[in-house]
């Protein structure tokens, strides 16, 4: 079944910030990811992965999504922090800087065999050139057994730029190829996609734009830094009312008695398929879905 979840909203917060970990209990995000990869010291590794163990153990967070984000693979951090996911059980492990397919059988190695992390799904970070070059390959490694918790993929930005030297900000006119490319390996393999955080969090004109064109792109979401961010991101990604108003119609439509044996109608001077129809169901359920949640 399609996984129709609201991700408007993902909201990162240092593992080593117990502050900013209780008030989040309070505020309208769809996730919330407990980082311990950038945002904390690597001398304060060790605390804050007990931390966030012991917050998402104790709960609290009613609705949101949670998500423990753990250093690449690669690094020494990596099976200290797996052992402390399958410990706190959060609803997905976010693997930092993938750049193989072999790093998401590593984190399923962790998991497999171990009824008490059925649930906890994989996503995997695309942040890095080399990750970029293989993000379809990364991507269809849900088709395999081993890979098969392989949920969501999350862009990192800030990595993307800091990696490939293009100039960021603006309209991010050096990444868009990129972002495109993840967001078509993303559909090819029916995993959600989230967009990379906007720093300048003082800026909500400029937030704003990139929802939306983050929206435009394909992304389902966005991740971000500040509660500034939330009312924008949830909106921007919300279905809008003349969305909504127009999936009811067209739903509408198809469902009067001499449209039944019908491929293809009109409404109002446009042309409208059966595909269409699935676009707006999918459409009222994530409306659906917010509203109840509201
Ligand atoms: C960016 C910040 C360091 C700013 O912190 P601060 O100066 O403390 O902000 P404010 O004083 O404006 O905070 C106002 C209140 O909001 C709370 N707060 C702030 N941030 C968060 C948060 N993320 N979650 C929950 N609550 C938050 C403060 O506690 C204040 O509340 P109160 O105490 O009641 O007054 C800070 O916002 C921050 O640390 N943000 C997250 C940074 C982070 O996690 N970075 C890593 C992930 S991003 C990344 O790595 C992207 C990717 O990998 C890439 O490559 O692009
Ligand atoms: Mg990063």
């Amino acid at each position: 079944m399609e996984d129709i979840r609201p991700r408007r909203s993902a909201l990162y917060i240092p593992g080593s910030n117990t502050r900013a970990q209780e008030k989040a209990k309070g505020l309208p995000v769809d996730t919330i990811i407990f980082d311990l990869e950038d945002s904390v010291f690597d001398e304060v590794k060790p605390k804050a992965r007990e931390q966030v163990v012991e917050t998402i153990r104790a709960g609290g967070y009613g609705h949101r999504e949670i998500v423990m984000r753990v250093n690449a693979a690669r690094t020494e951090f990596f099976e200290d922090d797996m052992t402390a996911a399958v410990k706190a059980k959060p609803n997905a492990v976010l693997l930092s800087k993938v750049e193989s397919t072999a790093e998401i059988f590593a984190a399923e190695r962790h998991l497999r065999g171990r009824p008490e992390t059925q649930g906890i799904a994989l996503w995997a970070m695309v942040e890095t050139a080399r990750g970029l070059q293989d993000i379809a390959e990364i991507a269809a490694s849900v088709r395999t057994p081993e890979g098969h918790r392989l949920k969501g993929l999350l862009l990192g930005t800030n990595d993307i730029i800091r990696e490939t030297a293009v100039k960021g900000g603006g309209d991010r006119t050096p990444v868009l190829p990129w972002l495109s490319m993840a967001v078509l390996a993303a559909r090819t393999e029916k995993l959600f996609i989230l967009d990379g955080v906007y720093n300048d969090f003082a800026d909500v004109k400029g937030f704003e734009a990139e929802c939306a064109q983050g929206r435009a792109l394909g992304m389902d979401g966005k991740t971000i830094i500040h509660p500034s961010q939330i009312e924008a991101a949830n909106r921007l990604y919300a279905p809008s009312k003349a969305e909504v108003d127009e999936a009811r119609e067209i739903i509408a439509a198809f469902a009067k008695p001499e449209n039944a044996q019908k491929g293809v109608i009109a409404i109002q001077g446009r042309m409208v398929e059966r595909l269409h129809a699935k676009i707006a169901t999918r459409t009222l359920k994530l409306h659906e879905t917010i509203v109840a949640r509201s």
